[in-house]
């Protein structure tokens, strides 16, 4: 049975025995914003990241949930994506797309990936003024406290140097605070050039949810979610950064990733 607990400003944590009970908590987790959102304003809104969370979102086209959600309602945005061809290993909307998008039905006119023919500054451009058309049509809701959009659901992993989307330790564009969408060339994990959200969209969500399995993780995971006796460590570990300002924060992972918690050393 998972572990569960709420740290008193980094939101609920979720420890769960294995990658089987993780999955299946998420794609609950996920079907039930679903449904929330589809009731509350007759869309969901959903942002996908790449890496091992596609893998962990697999159940969802499976019975029940290929059923019970309503996927025609869905919109389906990115984290960030590399910027390479729609059918490259590297692109995360072809993982998306391989082991979700194409076994659901979701609108094709509803999934709003990246332009892949142009440069990543054009790129980031593009995405971030496509959804501003679609905050302008009420598609995507408009955050209350920012100029920026809500959507309902993030979905973050994490890599073991603490990057959420491509928002990576130390790298300026963390400090980008003005755009939604901004572009690196010079990714430390390849492939180089990619478009991300910023830091002021992901903590202007409803929910944000971040993922994190295996060891490699554990030390990250510590680093961006205990009270540390110096913050210096975790100041710029961007996952440390992600902190919604009325939006909900779920961290799930599994018990290797778990392992460096101060909650989880408690437990044992
Ligand atoms: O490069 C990326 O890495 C992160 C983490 O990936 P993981 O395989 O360690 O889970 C991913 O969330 C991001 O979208 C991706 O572009």
């Amino acid at each position: 049975m998972a572990l569960t607990w709420t740290h008193k400003d980094r939101g609920e944590i979720r420890v769960h025995e294995d990658l089987e009970e993780l999955s299946i908590d998420l794609v609950d987790h996920i079907a039930e914003i679903s449904e929330a959102s589809i009731k509350e304003h007759g869309a969901f809104c959903i942002v996908l990241s790449g890496g091992s969370l596609i893998n962990l979102m697999g159940k969802l086209v499976e019975t029940p949930y290929n059923k019970i959600v309503d996927w025609a309602k869905w919109y389906v945005f990115w984290a960030d994506e590399r910027v390479v061809g729609k059918k490259h290993d590297d692109s995360n909307y072809k993982l998306a797309k391989d082991n979700l998008l194409s076994k659901v039905n979701v609108f094709p006119r509803h999934i709003c990936s990246i332009n892949d023919t142009v440069s990543a500054e054009e790129a980031a451009t593009e995405y971030e003024f496509a959804i501003r058309q679609m905050v302008k049509a009420r598609t995507v809701t408009a955050s209350e406290n920012s100029d920026c959009p809500k959507f309902d659901l993030i979905l973050l992993g994490m890599g073991s140097d603490g990057h959420v989307a491509s928002l990576f330790p130390n790298h300026p564009a963390l400090e980008v605070k003005d755009d939604w969408v901004t572009f690196l060339t010079d990714s430390p994990k390849p492939p180089p050039e990619r478009i991300t959200f910023t830091l002021p969209v992901i903590n202007a969500a409803a929910s944000v949810v971040v993922v994190a399995t295996g060891e490699s993780k554990a030390n990250a995971v510590h680093l961006a979610i205990d009270d540390l006796p110096s913050l210096e460590s975790s100041l710029s570990l961007p996952a440390r950064l992600v902190h919604p300002s009325s939006g909900n924060l779920i961290w799930f992972m599994d018990k290797p990733a778990g392992s460096k918690l101060d909650g989880f050393k408690f437990s044992e």
